[in-house]
C-alpha cells in the first residue's frame, strides 16, 4: 500500500456572513491557495499493528496515538501516554474507520491497519498568524517577507496557544483527513475528490458530520463545503439531516452509511458554481487578536428573533445585494471570455485610478465601456454591503464591521485599482478581504497589490497573508514531491 496524502483549502466568507445560517439565503465563499495538508504512511516506523500515530509537527505537545479494535466492534481508543487530546483528530478517525468497516467489511480495514498508520498533519502557514515570526526574523510584514519563512514552520507553542487567522482550520483539516482515509481504505478513488463523483459527495458529508460533532454544533457549513469544493455560492444544508447521529448516546453502537450517503435525499445543500475574474486577486490579512464567532452569531440571532419584521427587510435587502455582487463577478468573468486583450487593457487603466474615477473617462474606447461599468458596479455593491454589514452590527449590537475596520478599509478601497473589500465572515476585528486589479502589466505605475502592502505596512496590528484563490475545485491528493517543504515535515517528525 501506498502513502496517500489529501490536501484541503481554507476559506473566506466574502459575502453572506449570518444569512448563510439560513437555508433560504446563500454566501459567496472563495477557497484559498493556502491548504490543509493530511499524509498517509502505511509502513510505520513509529506505530505497531491496529495503531494510529498522529502528528502534527508544527505545535509542541501534538502527538497522538489511537488503538484500533475492530471487532467485535469499532473502537478508538487514545493512549493513556498522549500528553493532550484532539476531539477533532479523535473523532475523524474514528468516523472515517467506522464508516470504512460498513463499506468495505472489517477484514480490509483490517488488513488496511496491519503495519498500523502513520498520519502527519501539516497546514500552510497563511493558517496560523506570522506576526510573530516576521519580528522574530526582523522582517517588514509584507508579502515578499512571507516567502522568507519556511514552509509548514513550526509555531513554537501549541495547539492551544496558537493565534489562528480565520482561514477556518478544523473544517480544513478535517476534510483532508477523513477524505485521505477514505482514499486509503480504498472506500472512494483519488480521481472521485477531483470530480463531481458519489465518493467526494460522501467525502463531503462525512466531514461535514465530523466536524459538527467536534465542534458541538450544526454551523452553516459553509467551510467544509469550501474544503471539499473550493469556492462556490453556498446554500446550506437543512441540519435535521444530522439530528440522529448528534443526538443520543454516540458511544453506543451506530450505523454511519445511512445518513452519509450521497444518495440521501435530506443533503440538501446547494453548491452553486463560482470564481473572482481574471486579472483580479484577493488579498486577505489578519488584523489582531481575534474574535470569538459562537458569541457574534448567538447574539445577532437573538437580535433577530426579536426584530423578526426588522430583520427580515434588512437580511432580504443583503441578500440582493450579495447575489448581485456574486452575478456583477461572473459577468466580469465572462466580459474577459469575450475578449481577452480588451479586457486586459482595461484592468491595466483602472488599476491606475480610484474607483470614483473609474466612470469619468470621457475618451474610455467603447469596447471597454461595459468592462468598466461592471468594475464599477462591483464595487458600489461591495460598499454597499459593506454599509448594510454596519448597520445589521449596530442595530444588533455586534462589531461586524468595528469603526477600527471600517478606518482601514475606508483607506485600503480609496486606493488605485481596488475592487471592494469587507470584513469576512462574522465580521469583528481579526481579518479583513479585499478584491484588488491585478492586471500583467502595470508600468509604469505601482500594482494595486504594492499599494495596498504600502497601506497595510503603516498599520500597526496588520500583517498580510499569502493566499490566492485557489482554482482548483477543493480537495485533491497530491504527490508529495510536489509539495515544497512536506517531506521536510515529515522527517521532523
Ligand atoms: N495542525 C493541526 N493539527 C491537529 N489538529 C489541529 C490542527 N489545527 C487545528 N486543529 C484542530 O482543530 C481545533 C481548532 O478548531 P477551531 O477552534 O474550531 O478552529 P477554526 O476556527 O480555525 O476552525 C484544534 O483544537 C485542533 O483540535
Ligand atoms: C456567521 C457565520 O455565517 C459565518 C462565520 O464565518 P467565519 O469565517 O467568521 O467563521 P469562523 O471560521 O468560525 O471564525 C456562521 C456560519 O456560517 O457558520
Amino acid at each position: 500500500m501506498s502513502t496517500t496524502v489529501v490536501s484541503s483549502p481554507g476559506k473566506v466568507l466574502v459575502a453572506g456572513g449570518y444569512l448563510v445560517l439560513d437555508p433560504a439565503y446563500s454566501g459567496i465563499v472563495v477557497s484559498t491557495s493556502s491548504r490543509f495538508y493530511t499524509v498517509i504512511q502505511p509502513t510505520a516506523a513509529s506505530s505497531h499493528a491496529n495503531q494510529i500515530q498522529v502528528l502534527s509537527p508544527q505545535f509542541t505537545q501534538a502527538s497522538w496515538r489511537y488503538d484500533v479494535t475492530v471487532e467485535p466492534k469499532l473502537t478508538v481508543v487514545p493512549n493513556q501516554e498522549n500528553s493532550s487530546k484532539n476531539k477533532f483528530v479523535h473523532l475523524a478517525l474514528e468516523s472515517a474507520i467506522l464508516l470504512a468497516t460498513e463499506m468495505k467489511g472489517s477484514s480490509s480495514v483490517l488488513s488496511a491497519l496491519a503495519a498500523g498508520l502513520d498520519i502527519t498533519i501539516a497546514g500552510d502557514n497563511d493558517f496560523y498568524s506570522q506576526r510573530a515570526k516576521l519580528a522574530e526574523l526582523n522582517l517588514p510584514r509584507n508579502l515578499e517577507s512571507l516567502t522568507k519563512i519556511p514552509p509548514f514552520a513550526p509555531t513554537g507553542g501549541s495547539l492551544a496557544q496558537v493565534h489562528k487567522t480565520g482561514l477556518g482550520s478544523s473544517a480544513a483539516l478535517i476534510t483532508s483527513l477523513v477524505s485521505a482515509l477514505l482514499v486509503h481504505f480504498s472506500v472512494i478513488s483519488s480521481a472521485d475528490l477531483s470530480e463531481d463523483s458519489e465518493g467526494r459527495h460522501l467525502a463531503h458529508n462525512l466531514a461535514q458530520y465530523v466536524h459538527c460533532l467536534a465542534q458541538g454544533k450544526v454551523g452553516s457549513g459553509f467551510d467544509v463545503a469550501a474544503a471539499v469544493f473550493g469556492s462556490h455560492l453556498y446554500t446550506r444544508f437543512d441540519p435535521s439531516v444530522l439530528e440522529d447521529l448528534m443526538t443520543g448516546d454516540t458511544t453506543s453502537p451506530r450505523t454511519l452509511f445511512p445518513t452519509l450517503s450521497p444518495k440521501n435525499r435530506a443533503w440538501n445543500h446547494k453548491i452553486r458554481p463560482f470564481a473572482l475574474p481574471p486579472l483580479t486577486r484577493i488579498m486577505l490579512a489578519d488584523v489582531d487578536a481575534g474574535s470569538d464567532t459562537p458569541s457574534l452569531v448567538g447574539k445577532v440571532l437573538k437580535w433577530r428573533k426579536e426584530n423578526d419584521a426588522e430583520a427580515h427587510a434588512l437580511w432580504t435587502s443583503i441578500d440582493q445585494l450579495n447575489q448581485s455582487f456574486a452575478s456583477i463577478l461572473t459577468r466580469i468573468s465572462e466580459l474577459h471570455d469575450r475578449d481577452p486583450a480588451v479586457y486586459s487593457a482595461a484592468v491595466k487603466y483602472l488599476s491606475s485610478l480610484q474607483p470614483v474615477q473609474w466612470m469619468a473617462n470621457p475618451w474610455t474606447p467603447p469596447e471597454e465601456e461595459d468592462i468598466m461599468t461592471a468594475f464599477y458596479d462591483a464595487h458600489q455593491t461591495s460598499e454597499a454591503i459593506r454599509a448594510k454589514m454596519r448597520e445589521m452590527g449596530r442595530l444588533s449590537g455586534v462589531p461586524i464591521e468595528p469603526s477600527e475596520q471600517t478606518k482601514l478599509l475606508d483607506e485600503c478601497v480609496r486606493q488605485a485599482g481596488v475592487i471592494g473589500g469587507g470584513v469576512p465572515g462574522a465580521g469583528g476585528f481579526d481579518a479583513i478581504w479585499l478584491l484588488v486589479c491585478d492586471p500583467v502589466d502595470c508600468s509604469p505605475d505601482q500594482r494595486p497589490t504594492e499599494r495596498i502592502e504600502y497601506v497595510w505596512s503603516h498599520y500597526g496590528s496588520v500583517s498580510p497573508l499569502m493566499a490566492v484563490e485557489s482554482k482548483a475545485k477543493g480537495s485533491r491528493t497530491e504527490n508529495i514531491d510536489d509539495i515544497m517543504g512536506l517531506k521536510d515535515t515529515l522527517r521532523l517528525s
